[in-house]
């Protein structure tokens, strides 16, 4: 049977259709695709086949819009995904003006342009230089260089140096902090950064950052999954204090989702410090409660 342009097709490669051909197709990131128009436009119609440069000179810089933002980039070098767009406005649309964002896995700014553009104040990090250039790019572009900060930085290295640097200050006051980690194959690894972040500071817990922290799950019920994973690498029990949303199904029986929760108090003040081997004693309870 003909594949139309609006079949899924992940696994083979697909011939890009007789009107676009000539035209720059590409596909680097396994799983995403895009057709680049002559003017360097992606066009998001082909955007779930796996294509190849068929003709012309092979450029990857990419101009795309998304939730009415524009961003470019090398598509070759760096993350781009369209299908998070729903996901990326879900976020952004929670994030109030006056608020700040800590972005610990940026990419090339679809959380942290959006959210600096509703006058939010931005911290934005990738380890990626790449990422990093792109990102502070299309900081320049959407005109939003006086509301977002970049870093290159790993993202522990982001949470134990940026973000405690300034946390202190933000707890006294009335807005909002969010912290996005989007790195699903590992950023709830990084939770641990947040034991004793504020180790030595006055314990303030009016305004605790909310975290938005992803992970994949094949687990048969993911939610719980990832509460559970999250609690381990926090050293303490999110049961009935942190919400999962579902945000897309990336393989058969494995999803992406999304934990959310404020950093408990216990754990930003701890004084048992980042501890990457053993975890707080509250873990124990939170395994005993779940299992
Ligand atoms: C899944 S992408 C998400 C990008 C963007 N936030 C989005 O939603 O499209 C993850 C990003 O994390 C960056 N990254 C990977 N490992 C990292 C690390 N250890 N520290 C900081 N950034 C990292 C990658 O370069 C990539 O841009």
């Amino acid at each position: 049977m003909a594949q139309s342009p609006h079949d899924e097709v992940s696994s083979t490669l697909f011939r890009a259709p007789p009107e676009v051909r000539g035209q720059v197709i590409i596909d680097k990131n396994p799983g995403v695709s895009c057709v680049v128009n002559k003017t360097n436009e992606i066009d998001n119609t082909y955007r779930n086949f796996k294509m190849e440069v068929l003709a012309g000179e092979e450029n990857m810089v990419a101009k795309v819009k998304e939730n009415g933002v524009s961003y470019e980039f090398d598509f070759s070098r760096v993350y781009w995904n369209p299908r998070l767009s729903t996901e990326h406005m879900r976020v952004v649309q929670q994030v109030q003006r006056g608020a700040t964002v800590f972005d610990v896995f940026a990419g090339v700014g679809p959380f942290a342009i959006p959210a600096a553009l509703r006058g939010a104040t931005v911290l934005a990090n990738d380890l990626n230089p790449e990422s990093h250039r792109w990102l502070q790019h299309n900081v320049k572009l959407n005109k939003v260089a006086t509301k977002v900060r970049t870093f290159n930085l790993d993202g522990r290295a982001f949470i134990r140096g940026p973000v405690r640097q300034e946390l202190p200050a933000l707890l006294k006051t009335e807005a909002e902090i969010h912290v996005v980690m989007n790195l699903p194959a590992l950023a709830l690894e990084f939770l641990d950064a947040f034991r004793g972040l504020l180790d030595g500071a006055p314990c303030c817990d009016t305004n605790l950052p909310t975290v938005y922290c992803y992970g994949f799950s094949k687990d048969e019920d993911p939610k719980k999954d990832m509460m559970e994973k999250a609690s381990k690498s926090l050293g303490f029990c999110l049961e009935g204090r942190c919400s999962v949303e579902f945000v897309r199904n990336v393989a058969p029986n494995k999803d992406m989702m999304c934990v959310i929760f404020a950093v408990p108090k216990e754990v930003l003040f701890s004084t048992e410090g980042d501890q990457t081997e053993e975890p707080a004693p509250k873990r124990h309870k939170c395994e005993e409660t779940t299992e």
